[in-house]
């Protein structure tokens, strides 16, 4: 499979901030990736980087088979959604899809028609009058409506209510599949939106902590709950990311195959073994201060 986006030992130091720690990851064609970590964990400098808006202090990163930076023909297949977006003054909803098409060869007027409509955007107001919601909806229009081979979304869903966040994720995923593009999507609503990830790349402390298809994500990681010996005792050798314990009672994540020997055991014991979720998964990355100091391998359960 051929790979659209590549970043290979990738680091940007802001002043004495390491904001990326010798990152590599790639992203294949045609893929919906998973950007996730903590607040800080160096997401949007990552995309940044993938958008050509930013270079790294040292490594290397090839989109589209280019450095994208100040490389017009890669930058023309990007489209980046990101909060910061600016527009002039005096700018109306008319004035941004006017214009819009000129940056996105493959414009579809349908697409922005039905999201402006299903956003209720208001089309008098300026946009700089604009909810944060409303400010998101414009974003997530030029994101979508641009069908760029390449899609960046960086937070797209700041103040979006929960009616228009079910409503972005039909009209992507329906979009998604009848014109396929590469996608990286960064959020922190992890369960509203692990089932449009095929691969989840995981973020902490600036580095990479996992990197994997997001089934094996997810079926190699699991929560252990029961007595606290008895978890303890299970999860001896077992690679535990986070544990918590209330009153006599301990619930530990981890990831790793489990072999039949600690499953048997663990019945004995009654500890309940049950698979983690994504959102359980990146929590418990982010709890763990040892989880950055390592990339996970990840294996088949
Ligand atoms: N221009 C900058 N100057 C100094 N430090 C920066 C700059 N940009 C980012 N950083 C720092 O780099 C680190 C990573 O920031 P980044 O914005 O990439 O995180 P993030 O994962 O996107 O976080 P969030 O989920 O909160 O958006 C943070 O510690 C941030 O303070």
């Amino acid at each position: 499979m051929t790979n659209t986006i590549e970043i290979d030992s990738v680091t940007r130091q802001f002043g004495r901030v390491r904001a990326l720690d010798s990152v590599s990851f790639a992203v294949p064609e045609h893929s919906f990736v998973g950007l996730l970590g903590r607040n800080g964990a160096g997401k949007t400098t990552v995309m940044s980087i993938m958008a050509g808006q930013d270079r790294p202090t040292s490594g290397n990163v090839t989109v589209a088979g280019h450095d994208p930076f100040e490389h017009a023909p890669t930058l023309a297949q990007i489209s980046y959604v990101r909060d910061n977006q600016r527009y002039p003054d005096d700018y109306r909803l008319h004035h941004v899809l006017r214009i819009a098409p000129n940056f996105a060869p493959n414009w579809s007027p349908e697409v922005a028609a039905e999201l402006v409509e299903g956003f209720r955007i208001p089309a008098r107001t300026p946009i700089k009058k604009l909810s944060r919601g409303q400010l998101s909806s414009v974003a997530i229009v030029l994101g979508l409506a641009s069908r760029a081979p390449i899609t960046l979304l960086d937070e797209p869903y700041l103040g979006l209510d929960v009616t228009a966040r079910a409503f972005f994720h039909t009209v992507l995923l329906r979009d998604y599949e009848d014109h396929p593009r590469t996608v990286v999507f960064s959020t922190h609503l992890i369960e509203e939106s692990a089932s449009l990830f095929d691969r989840v790349v995981i973020m902490d402390k600036g580095r990479v902590v996992l990197d994997a298809a997001s089934d094996e994500a997810t079926e190699t990681a699991w929560v252990m709950s029961g007595t606290t010996p008895a978890v303890t005792r299970l999860t001896g050798n077992a690679q535990v990311l986070s544990t918590s314990t209330v009153g006599g009672l301990m619930s530990a994540t981890g990831f790793g195959a489990l072999d039949s020997e600690t499953r048997e055991l663990a019945q004995e014991l009654r500890v309940q073994i049950v698979r983690a979720t994504l959102q359980q998964l990146v929590a418990a990355y982010g709890a763990n201060d040892a989880a950055s100091d390592r990339k996970e391998e990840v294996r088949s359960a």
